[in-house]
């Protein structure tokens, strides 16, 4: 019977003169709302695929709201939606005791891994020679960092802030994301609320009557997500009391 504690392509023992497996790493792409982490994701997907690799793919809250990693450019591709009770070392294993390899995990969305998640990303490559591609960003709309995103910043290998600038309104990159609800930047509410960068309808019931505000993201610069200023002339909260 398969073990599935045991990936299929066996480590060499200690004294065995065969060469040993390249070690594994743990990466980390971070960087605001719309830089193109997705996008990223899915091309380290295409080109590890192509070298005859075997991948999982794993996500949680897509915009989507489906299993998706999906990117604004339009690629997309399935993947295995996860949420903070996963245990990724058993999802993992459950593949390799259905005799499928698995050489190297994409992880979208890894701001809402929770620290235990990080680790046991960190276990499988470590123990297991996995190689782990995490995708995720950087600070949530207080301008915080996410836990899955700050135990991501202690433990990896490798960690590369995406290059592809955003803009903020004013023309500066801007690397903080703002949550926007009903027109207005917000900084208190719940750490996790799924929503695009695009304005989009409220949500209505049969009669077309909004059963609940309009939420979406907009990346600014650091002065503006300071001011509270979403635009020049939309007013934003700029008299907001800052703590
Ligand atoms: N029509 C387009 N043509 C070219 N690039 C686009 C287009 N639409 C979106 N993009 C690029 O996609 C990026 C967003 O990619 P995505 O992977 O969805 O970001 P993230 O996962 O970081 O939120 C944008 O910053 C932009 O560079
Ligand atoms: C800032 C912030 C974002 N989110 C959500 C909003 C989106 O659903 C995702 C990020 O998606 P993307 O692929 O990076 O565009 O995260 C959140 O829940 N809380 C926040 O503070």
């Amino acid at each position: 019977m398969t073990d599935p504690s045991v990936p299929p392509v066996a480590v060499p023992a200690a004294g065995d003169r065969r060469r040993a497996p390249a070690p594994a790493h743990l990466r980390f792409f971070h960087g605001p709302m719309d830089c193109g982490k997705s996008t990223l994701a899915l091309q380290v997907d295409h080109n590890q695929s192509r070298q005859g690799r075997s991948g999982l793919l794993l996500t949680q809250g897509d915009r989507s709201a489906r299993p998706l990693i999906s990117s604004r450019v339009g690629l997309s591709r399935t993947a295995v939606e996860v949420d903070a009770g996963s245990d990724l070392l058993l999802l993992v294993r459950s593949h390799w005791a259905g005799g499928r390899r698995v050489d190297y995990l994409i992880v979208d969305e890894a701001q809402f891994l929770t620290p235990g998640q990080v680790d046991q990303l960190a276990e499988l490559v470590d123990a297991s020679h996995v190689d782990v591609y995490a995708f995720g960003l950087t600070t949530d709309f207080r301008a915080r960092l996410f836990p899955g995103t700050q135990r991501l910043l202690e433990v990896a290998d490798d960690v590369q802030r995406i290059q592809v600038e955003v803009l903020c309104w004013c023309g500066l990159p801007g690397l903080l994301n703002a949550r926007v609800v009903d027109g207005a930047m917000v900084r208190s509410g719940a750490t996790v609320v799924v929503a695009d960068t695009a304005p989009t309808p409220a949500p209505t019931d049969e009669a077309g009557d909004e059963t609940g505000a309009e939420v979406h993201y907009q990346v600014l610069c650091r002065r503006h997500h300071v001011l509270g200023q979403l635009g020049p002339t939309a007013a934003g909260p700029g008299q907001l009391a800052l703590p």
